[in-house]
């Protein structure tokens, strides 16, 4: 039988899992962020539902599915700007939004406009004190500027930005760019690291220094992290586990196991086909779109379903 029939085989006759396997009824000890029977509504519609999810601490995981799905969601979900319609979720071991500086965040690509005179290291700053901009610290104020200083000078170091960070951000490439808002978001030693596609809209050589830099903060700095990917292949090398969300749940494991044939015709109740390419690339055939309209800035025109896993 070949992959296709034999996924819509699979899809027929097995009802999507709405999760991987049994989860735990506690989250262990060392999990960072654990979702339990979690469901979300937007606009009156469930996005998605049953999601029973533990991240470990360390682990870099990348959340999957296609345009609509709810994976910018879910971040909202852990930042506690959107409360979950079901469920329990925990981040940190607090509800959603307790956890403070101990979570950082890189919103979906925002672009800044090319006359923008604001430099890298200010933008850098802005992670560490723009929520008091204008606010004078109290007491030991020099002592505290200069720990900022030196902490945004540490950061920029890290993510590789000293050369530019002194020059007008609209004046630095998007992966510059993008470094210096990585930076942003590090610059409070977040423990959980939440990114929302950092790699869309980068050149392929920028998509592979994001995703190593991305990949040697988990590794090196221990902070976990937890990335919305449109395309899994620049990440895949470096991925603990991917979670791929669908409106009845969500599937999650190491990409071998999950970015699978069976596995996503199995969650999305149709036919998928997942290839792999001569250079050991994912390539997800057939990939249904939400069922909402949806402007879908990912889309590429004439073709049915995504040409790359994500
Ligand atoms: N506040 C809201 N009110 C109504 N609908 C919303 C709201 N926020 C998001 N949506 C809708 O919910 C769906 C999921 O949005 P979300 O941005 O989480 O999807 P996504 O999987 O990240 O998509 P993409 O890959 O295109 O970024 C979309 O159809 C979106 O239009």
């Amino acid at each position: 039988m070949n992959p296709i029939a034999r996924a819509r085989e699979a899809a027929l006759h097995h009802p999507a899992p709405r999760s991987p396997a049994p989860a735990p009824a506690q989250p262990a000890a060392n999990t960072v962020v654990a979702l339990r029977g979690a469901a979300v509504r937007v606009g009156g519609r469930t996005l998605w539902s049953g999601v029973d999810l533990d991240v470990g601490a360390g682990e870099f995981v990348a959340v999957l599915g296609p345009n609509g799905v709810g994976k910018s969601t879910l971040v909202k979900v852990l930042l506690g700007v959107l409360a979950p319609a079901d469920g329990e979720v925990r981040v940190l071991g607090e509800r959603p939004g307790q956890a403070g500086q101990r979570v950082g965040y890189l919103p979906q690509r925002r672009s800044f406009d090319a006359s923008l005179r604001m430099r890298g290291t200010d933008i850098v700053r802005l992670g560490w004190d723009g929520d008091r901009w204008g606010v004078p610290l109290p007491g030991r104020s020099g002592a505290r500027r200069k720990a900022a200083g030196e902490r945004i000078a540490e950061v920029i170091e890290l993510v590789g930005a000293s050369a530019y960070a002194n020059r007008p951000i609209g004046q630095c490439s998007g992966g510059e760019q993008q470094r210096l808002l990585i930076a942003q978001a590090l610059v409070r030693r977040p423990e959980l690291l939440l990114l929302d596609e950092p790699l869309d809209s980068l050149d392929l050589p920028n998509q592979a220094a994001v995703a190593a830099l991305v990949g040697r903060i988990c590794r090196e700095e221990g902070v976990t992290v937890i990335m919305v990917a449109h395309d899994v292949n620049p990440i895949l090398a470096r991925l603990d586990r991917v979670v791929y969300l669908a409106e009845g749940g969500a599937v999650a494991g190491h990409p071998e196991q999950v970015i699978t044939s069976e596995t996503l015709s199995r969650l999305y109740g149709t036919p998928i086909e997942v290839l792999r390419t001569s250079d050991g690339r994912l390539v997800v055939v057939g990939q249904p779109e939400a069922p909402a309209l949806h402007t879908d800035r990912h889309a590429v025109p004439g073709q049915g379903g995504r040409s790359a896993a994500g």
